[in-house]
């Protein structure tokens, strides 16, 4: 895609609104902005297109409808919250989409969702299966049963991951800024828009900052979910939730907010479904050959280009390949655990029976396995 007027050809959106948005200053749900978004929503799907709503505010719902004062640091108490404040989201969301005689649906995944495939591939149909029946989802984060270790923590992470499951063809993340600025505009307020940029630019890394006092991953995590979201070759555009006809115009083409183009073909199903893991165990440091081997010609990773292991990861786990200035090259799925790996590493596929005794797999990762960064 070349010209940002071609994004309106897009007919199958992801809606991403986060909690700087939703929330009115942390006073609970913004009930005049839910009607606003919906009545958007309801145009873009009137237009015929498809569209998925990733929406927070149950954390900031819950700390006002259970009387605390701010928002909670106990992760039991912010699970307290989410479970009392997303009931509130959603019948909120019920009674906006009813009033445009249309349904909506929650549905809410947590980490374990994308990670197991069959998980995966289920959450995959019951989300086409609701466009396929005209039903708007409504998707938020498991909150009340994830734990820190394996949380997605912010929505922008899981609406990129929705993007991925649907094959989306444009992901807008609505925030309370009108995009990505140079610098964050709470620090200057003269920081120039970028109205758009190929989404992997590396310059894009030093202008995103953290996020206010609402909201979780700032900009940080608005650009790597842009980033996850191209995998499957979905555009992303950031946008200011409270500008005029923001869905309508963003939709149509209109140059508002910040458009991060894909630039890349997108991966097939296996290797999207493996590069949205978000946990990593470990990393292993690999040799300049096997840097080259991975990048250039996709073939599988074997124990003899690796010169160190870090971390603790068993079979099974995500790890990531780095070359020795600590760069990640790729990231896959390992055949050993992080102790057989440091006694095979350096060696050629054929000794490892005689050092562990046993032989599992041949590579240490499959190409099956692998997503190149
Ligand atoms: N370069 C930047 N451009 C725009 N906003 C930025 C930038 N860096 C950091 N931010 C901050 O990111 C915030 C939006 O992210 P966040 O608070 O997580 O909101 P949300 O709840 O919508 O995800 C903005 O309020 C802004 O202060
Ligand atoms: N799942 C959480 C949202 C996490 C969060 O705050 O995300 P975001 O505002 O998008 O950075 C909730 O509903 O409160």
């Amino acid at each position: 895609m070349t010209k940002r007027a071609e994004i309106a050809a897009g007919k199958r959106w992801v809606v991403k609104v986060g909690s700087a948005l939703l929330t009115d200053d942390g006073r609970g749900l913004d009930q005049k902005m839910i009607s606003t978004l919906v009545e958007q929503l309801a145009r873009l799907r009137a237009r015929g297109c498809e569209v998925v709503l990733v929406s927070s505010g149950a954390v900031a719902a819950g700390v006002v409808r259970l009387g605390m004062s701010a928002r909670p640091h106990l992760l039991h108490e912010l699970q307290a919250a989410a479970a009392a404040g997303q009931s509130v989201l959603v019948q909120a969301y019920e009674n906006a989409f009813a009033a445009h005689n249309l349904i909506s649906a929650q549905v809410l995944l947590g980490h374990d969702d994308i990670i197991a495939r069959d998980r995966y591939l289920n959450a995959r149909g019951t989300l086409n299966t609701l466009l396929g029946l005209g039903v708007v989802p409504v998707v938020n984060e498991n909150d009340t049963v994830v734990t820190d270790e394996i949380r997605f923590g912010d929505n922008d992470t899981l609406g990129a991951l929705v993007a991925n499951l649907i094959d989306a063809d444009a992901l807008l993340l609505l925030t309370d800024q009108q995009g990505l600025y140079r610098e964050d505009p709470r620090q200057n307020p003269d920081a120039e828009l970028v109205q758009s940029s190929e989404v992997n630019a590396p310059e894009l890394d030093a202008m995103a900052g953290e996020g206010g006092a609402l909201g979780r991953g700032g900009m940080v995590t608005k650009l790597r979910a842009a980033r996850v979201a191209a995998r499957s070759g979905s555009e992303t555009v950031i946008a200011g939730g409270r500008v005029d006809d923001v869905i309508a115009r963003v939709t149509a083409g209109e140059n508002i907010g910040t458009w991060l183009r894909t630039g890349k073909q997108p991966q097939n199903a296996r290797k999207q479904w493996l590069a949205s893991m978000v946990q990593i165990r470990g990393s292993l440091e690999l040799d300049d050959g096997a840097v080259r081997v991975l990048r250039d010609s996709g073939r599988s990773l074997l124990a003899v280009g690796v010169r160190g292991v870090h971390g603790e990861f068993q079979r099974g786990d995500m790890v990531s390949c780095r070359d020795s200035e600590g760069r990640e090259v790729a990231r896959g799925l390992v055949n050993y655990s992080a102790a057989e790996t440091r006694r095979i590493m350096g060696s050629a596929s054929s000794e490892i029976e005689g050092i562990l005794g046993y032989v599992g797999d041949e590579e240490l990762v499959h190409r099956d396995n692998l997503v190149i960064a």
